[in-house]
């Protein structure tokens, strides 16, 4: 049980240093006196504080005005209280103490201030061991308050602190790993001593926490330090650093080896010194960038430099210099443009051999084999050669002429075709001649001939297979020396043509035959262009059927838009003998025969929709799907009606009456329907 009595504190300075020295000096004696425990508190606080501690006395805030409580334990409390509060009073009334009073109280409070305001937590013990000072920091780092730990035990808050020994030997303890409230710290224990007199325990603490988190950063600054000396060290330019007070921190190997300078000789000296006038020395007082400096170095060496200002912040720390050989800038700048050289003339080279003259965008396909020959129609184009387009009937021969004139430096002159093979051979000189008029000839007027014509331009001798040896002759020679005369002439006409010839005969075989001349194949085959059948790019077939579709429907005013997929099967099945020229013929047809807006199995000719590749043959139990009955008895009619030409043939083969063969042949479109028998 305890007695308390409240006391009002009148004095301007509060509970001042003086009189907490001399109350707690008080207590201490009536504890000893009356084997009492006496303690204090301001009201309002509930913070109970042991009155015979002079520091927990200080560090209680009482201001003038603010009322303490005393409170006393033990025997004769009444006795204690009477003898403490008279005490306490006369402690304020001393007038002549004032100054001390003021004196002590700055001195105090400046502690108390640092106390509170030092990153390191401070814990004071009296010599009770009871907590009588906890500052800030160390409320920070434990999370304890320093009102509810004031007035503790050590026992109870630091349980397993070597204090015992400190209060039994004095000792000091230095950076010992403790821990406080469950926070890990590093604590420095010493006791305090007054006059020799041990009067309590300090001790300061670091939250570990901070310091591994500052050795970590100090480790990762290390690493990052490390890492970019590396860099440095590895880089091909010469790095140079200088601080802010012009003097060399720091030089690269690259540097040495450019410089022909040692790190030993240059680091510690001033670029002030070394080179006053030099470009580090402008770039730090004018603590700009200066770039591109060329500059040569006393062994010699030229070199280009750029110089960057360091700053940090705002702070200013120096300048690096980051210089390059010149002859190694040279180098890198001739072997640059020598690629790009290479570089451009590969691509010429690509192009020329890819891109075809735009005069060729008439002919549609995609296929490899057509692709290859247009490509060597391009080339030729360019060169003015004569040339020899070999391919079948329909395949594009005339229209790939064209394209080569139109892709000739000729373009502007005229395109001249001879079909060599359509003109009598009687009028065939005259045609390419020209006559005169005169009675020889017996021609009224005279007149050009297709050569003439084509003067400056190309003429395309279009069945050149055709030609008669004696026109062969006469070719040969306006080949061989450009010059002719007109038939019944006697002037020699010059003229310079471009000569394209075509044919889809085997000139080889009629070589052999003495129907071709050697010597003029010779002259027409400079440059063999080979333009495949339909049959060998089938797949160009899909594409060449939409050019024909949009150009006819373009012709015509119609509006077809597509062929189903089932028509455009049997349209890549189909052999094409007669090439593109055949398949545009069909395409014609279908359009103008249709009335739907597409083109299906219907629209085409029998003779193609019942195609079956020469070599096909549904009964084949080997492998894939089986076909329908239909389809195989389609086959089987196909392959009768081949073997014995005749309806009658056929049924008898088949145990079939030739009426039942010829429905069949016509419902599967093998023959055409109004057709009565083969025979
Ligand atoms: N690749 C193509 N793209 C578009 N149309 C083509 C193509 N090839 C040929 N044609 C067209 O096919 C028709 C036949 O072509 P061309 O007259 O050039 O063939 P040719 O080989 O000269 O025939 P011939 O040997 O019978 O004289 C022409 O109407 C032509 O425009």
């Amino acid at each position: 049980m305890y007695s308390s009595r409240y006391i009002q504190i009148k004095n301007p300075l509060g509970f001042h240093t003086r009189a907490a020295a001399m109350i707690s000096q008080k207590a201490g004696q009536m504890e000893r006196t009356y084997g009492a425990r006496l303690y204090i508190s301001l009201e309002g606080s509930g913070n109970r504080l042991p009155m015979s501690s002079f520091l927990a006395m200080l560090s209680t805030p009482v201001r003038d005005g603010d009322r303490i409580e005393v409170m006393v334990d033990g025997d004769e409390p009444e006795k204690v209280l009477d003898e403490m509060t008279k005490f306490i009073e006369s402690c304020f009334e001393a007038e002549d103490a004032m100054q001390i009073d003021s004196l002590l109280q700055e001195a105090s409070v400046t502690y108390e201030r640092i106390f509170e305001n030092v990153p390191s937590g401070i814990v004071v013990l009296d010599m009770n061991g009871v907590i009588t000072l906890f500052n800030k920091a160390a409320e920070r780092i434990s999370g304890l308050s320093a009102d509810m730990v004031i007035g503790m035990s050590y026992k109870t808050v630091l349980p397993n602190w070597p204090l015992e020994e400190v209060y039994a030997e004095g000792k000091t303890y230095m950076g010992m790993r403790l821990e406080l409230n469950g926070a890990a710290v590093l604590v420095n224990i010493s006791p305090i001593f007054s006059t020799s007199r041990m009067i309590g325990i300090v001790s300061i603490l670091q939250d570990m926490r901070e310091i591994d988190k500052l050795s970590n950063e100090l480790d990762s600054v290390k690493e990052m330090e490390n890492r970019y000396h590396n860099m440095l060290e590895s880089v091909h330019d010469g790095i140079c650093l200088v601080d802010s007070d012009g003097i060399i921190a720091y030089v690269n190997p690259a540097y040495e080896r450019i410089t022909g300078e040692r790190y030993d000789e240059l680091i510690g000296k001033s670029v002030y010194d070394v080179s006053p006038g030099g470009a580090r020395a402008t770039a730090l007082r004018l603590r700009k960038p200066i770039l591109g400096v060329i500059g040569t170095k006393p062994n010699g060496v030229r070199y280009v430099a750029d110089l960057n200002p360091i700053f940090y912040g705002d702070r200013f720390m120096g300048v690096v210099s980051v210089i390059k050989e010149v002859t190694e800038i040279q180098d890198l700048t001739n072997r640059l443009n020598e690629e790009k050289a290479r570089a451009e003339y590969l691509e010429q080279e690509l192009k020329r051999s890819q891109k075809l003259d735009e005069a060729f965008n008439i002919i549609v396909g995609k296929n490899g084999k057509l692709k290859e020959a247009l490509s060597i129609a391009s080339k030729a184009a360019a060169a003015d050669a004569t040339v020899l387009i070999r391919g079948e009937s329909g395949t594009g021969k005339e229209l790939v002429a064209r394209a080569i004139h139109f892709a000739s430096k000729r373009k502007d002159k005229p395109f001249i075709r001879v079909n060599c093979a359509a003109i009598p051979s009687n009028l065939l000189e005259s045609e390419l001649f020209g006559y005169e008029r005169g009675a020889f000839t017996g021609a009224v007027n005279q007149k050009p001939g297709k050569f003439e014509l084509a003067n400056g331009g190309t003429i395309f001798l279009d069945e050149i297979g055709d030609l008669p040896p004696d026109m062969q002759v006469k070719l040969l020679r306006v080949i061989e020396e450009k010059e002719f005369e007109r038939v019944g002439g006697i002037t020699t006409i010059k003229v310079n043509v471009r000569i394209i010839a075509a044919t889809n005969r085997h000139l080889e075989d009629m070589i052999k035959n003495n129907t071709f001349r050697e010597d003029l194949y010779y002259r027409l085959n400079v440059v063999p262009i080979f333009l495949p059948s339909l049959r060998e790019r089938k797949d160009d077939i899909p594409v060449l059927v939409e050019h024909f579709l949009n150009e006819m429907n373009k012709k015509m005013g119609k509006n077809i838009k597509y062929v189903t997929n089932e028509a455009m099967k049997a349209l890549v099945r189909y052999e094409w003998p007669g090439n593109i020229r055949e398949l545009q013929n069909i395409m014609e047809r279908c359009i103008i025969m249709t009335d739907k807006d597409f083109i299906d199995m219907d629209d085409l000719p029998m003779y193609i929709v019942g195609y079956k590749p020469e070599n096909s043959t549904l009964i084949n139990f080997d492998g894939g799907d089986l076909a329908t009955m239909e389809e195989y008895e389609e086959e089987i009619i196909r392959l009768a009606l081949k073997k014995y030409g005749s309806f009658n043939k056929a049924g008898k083969a088949l145990g079939l009456t030739h009426k039942t063969v010829a429905a069949k042949a016509r419902k599967y479109g093998i023959v055409d329907s109004n057709e009565q028998d083969l025979k």
